[in-house]
């Protein structure tokens, strides 16, 4: 079965139509990236897939149930596009920012228990943090705070991980690193991830499947991995000249 399906959905913010009946299936164990030009409706169609959004018609169904008659969705979660700076002095520590998607699953006035605690520290170390649990948030480089983010998302033991351009802003290192980290959760423990993403470059040979977006609709042409001058060209909507890598195959904008 397909752990996600959209069935003709189509979005419009008051009048202006933003997604245009997009029909599109995702199976369990996939990484899915997304790519497409600024404004293209990526970040849309995701708020519509973690179900932030109600489509204006068309629906959402996870293993063939409607997402709005799903009351218990811990095993989405959504680390959205970066929109956080925090004063070295804010008052948080790494290990109370992931505590609280927790709190999200368990309710505010909980108190979380010694096994809520290891699993908060579990999630540190997959994201290779867990030096820096006692560390403030405003005291961490941008790399950093993604991966503490992505904890936070893992704490509640999601099934399927949504990522809004997780390394806009950070250096290429860093990138690499979270790629890694994605990779794993991906191949070893079995979460679907669905990426937004304009690395195109940097993602050809990690994921199982590119979806393109172009003003609002999703061009079939273009999912697969092995993407052409001309079809990201036509993604895109100006000529994007490609090199291919030796070793896998990926494209690259020079
Ligand atoms: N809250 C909103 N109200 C009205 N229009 C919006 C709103 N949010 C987004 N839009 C518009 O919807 C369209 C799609 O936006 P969206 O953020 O989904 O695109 P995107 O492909 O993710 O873009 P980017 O790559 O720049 O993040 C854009 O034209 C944008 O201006």
């Amino acid at each position: 079965m397909n752990l996600i399906e959209l069935k003709n959905v189509s979005f419009a913010y008051d009048t202006k139509k933003i997604l245009n009946n997009i029909s599109l299936k995702i199976n369990k164990g996939e990484f899915v990236a997304i790519i497409g030009p600024n404004g293209s409706g990526k970040s849309t169609l995701v708020n519509i897939m973690v179900g932030n959004l109600i489509p204006t018609s068309g629906e959402v169904l996870y293993d063939g149930v409607k997402l709005q008659n799903i009351k218990s969705r811990s095993f989405i979660s959504y680390v959205p596009q970066k929109s956080y700076s925090f004063n070295a002095s804010f008052p948080a520590s790494v290990e109370e920012v992931v505590s609280m998607g927790l709190y999200a699953k368990k309710g505010i006035f909980k108190r979380l228990s010694k096994k809520d605690w290891e699993e908060v520290y579990e999630a540190l170390r997959i994201v290779d943090m867990l030096d820096y649990k006692h560390r403030l948030i405003g005291r961490l480089s941008g790399g950093q705070l993604q991966r503490v983010f992505i904890a936070r998302s893992l704490v509640v033991k999601p099934e399927i991980l949504f990522l809004d351009e997780p390394t806009t802003g950070i250096d290429a290192k860093s990138e690499k690193a979270l790629y890694a980290i994605l990779e794993k959760l991906n191949k070893e423990k079995g979460i679907t991830i669905v990426m937004v993403t304009h690395d195109v470059w940097a993602i050809t040979d990690k994921v199982s499947r590119i979806i393109c977006m172009s003003e609002g609709k999703i061009n079939e042409k273009c999912e697969a991995v092995d993407l052409t001058a001309g079809e990201l060209a036509e993604v895109y909507g100006y000529p994007v000249k490609i090199t291919k890598h030796h070793h896998n195959g990926s494209v690259k904008n020079d």
